[in-house]
C-alpha cells in the first residue's frame, strides 16, 4: 500500500434524524512514513473530528482508515487502547502530564507498561531527552515547569515508543509565541532525527508553516492542500494565509 496513513471516503454523521450534522464528508488522503502534515480549518470544518476517528477515539459512520495497513475502523474494542498504546502518540493542547509523576516518570509510562527491560527504557528515554533539550529537568515535577518545557515532555512521551504516528491537536495553543517556536522546532527536528510522521492540528498559519505539507479543511472534506518543497518557512507561511484568507478566515487565525 506504501503510505503509512490511509484515510479512504470517511463520513462522520453525529445526531439522529432531526438533527443531523456532516462533521466528516467523504474525506480522503494519504500520508507518507516521515511526513509532517499540518491541518488547517476553519471552526467546526472537523479536524479534531478526524483526529478522533484516526485514533479511534471515535468511529467513523462509513469509510475506512488504515495505520501501517491496518484498518483502524475494523479495530475490535478490546484491541483498541493496546493499539494506541502501540502505535499512536498524542500531543495535547493542555499538555495533560501526570502530576504526581517526574518528568522522566511521564516519559517512560508507556514504555514501563509496554514491559520494556529497564535498560533500554533509560536509553530511550535519555535520546528523546536530549532531542527535546530536557535532560536536565527530568526529575521536576510537571508544576514546576515551564509551558513551554512541559510541552516538550508531552511532545517526548508522544515519541519514546517509536509510534507509527504522532497526532499533535492544537500543541502550540496555550504557549507564549517564543515557547511555541521552540516546540514547533523540536517537532521540525524529531521529524528529521527520528523519522517521526506528524499529524497537527492548528490554526495558527505561523505554526503550519514548520510542517511539510498544509491540508485545509472545510465542511468536513479537502478545500486544498499546499506542499512546502524548497520554499523557505517564511514563503510557505504567506502561501498558507493566503489560503486562509481565501477560505473566509482571519489573517492570525483560521478558526
Ligand atoms: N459529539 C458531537 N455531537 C454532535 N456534533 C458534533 C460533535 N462533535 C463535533 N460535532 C460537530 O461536527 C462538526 C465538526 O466539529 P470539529 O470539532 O471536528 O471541528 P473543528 O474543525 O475541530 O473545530 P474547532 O476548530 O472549533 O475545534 C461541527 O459542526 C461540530 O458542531
Amino acid at each position: 500500500m506504501g503510505h503509512l496513513l490511509w484515510v479512504k471516503d470517511i463520513e462522520k454523521i453525529y445526531g439522529s434524524s432531526r438533527n443531523v450534522t456532516k462533521a466528516l464528508n467523504g474525506l480522503s488522503f494519504c500520508v507518507d512514513s516521515g511526513e509532517f502534515v499540518g491541518i488547517m480549518g476553519p471552526s467546526g470544518s472537523g479536524k479534531t473530528t478526524l483526529l478522533n476517528c484516526i485514533s479511534a477515539i471515535d468511529t467513523v459512520t462509513t469509510g475506512h482508515i488504515y495505520i501501517d495497513g491496518t484498518d483502524v475502523t475494523q479495530i475490535k474494542p478490546g484491541d483498541i487502547a493496546r493499539f494506541r498504546r502501540e502505535q499512536l502518540g498524542f500531543v495535547f493542547q493542555e499538555f495533560s502530564l501526570i502530576d504526581s509523576l517526574t518528568a522522566y516518570e511521564n516519559i517512560s509510562l508507556a514504555l514501563t507498561i509496554n514491559g520494556v527491560p529497564y535498560q533500554e527504557l533509560r536509553v530511550l528515554v535519555a535520546q528523546v531527552a536530549d532531542a527535546l533539550e530536557i535532560s536536565g529537568i527530568l526529575g521536576k515535577y510537571p508544576g514546576e515547569l515551564s509551558g513551554g518545557q512541559k510541552q516538550r515532555v508531552a511532545a517526548a512521551r508522544a515519541i519514546v515508543t517509536q509510534p507509527a504516528l504522532v497526532l499533535a491537536d492544537e500543541p502550540t495553543g496555550a504557549l507564549d509565541s517564543r515557547a511555541a517556536r521552540r516546540m514547533l522546532e523540536s517537532f521540525s527536528d524529531m521529524n528529521k532525527r527520528f523519522r517521526t510522521t506528524l499529524l497537527m492540528v492548528t490554526h495558527d498559519a505561523a505554526a503550519a508553516s514548520y510542517c511539510s505539507r498544509i491540508l485545509f479543511l472545510r465542511d468536513g472534506g479537502i478545500f486544498t492542500e499546499l506542499r512546502r518543497g524548497s520554499l523557505a518557512r517564511g514563503a510557505f507561511f504567506k502561501k498558507a494565509l493566503d489560503v486562509v484568507s481565501l477560505m473566509g478566515g482571519d489573517a492570525e487565525d483560521a478558526g
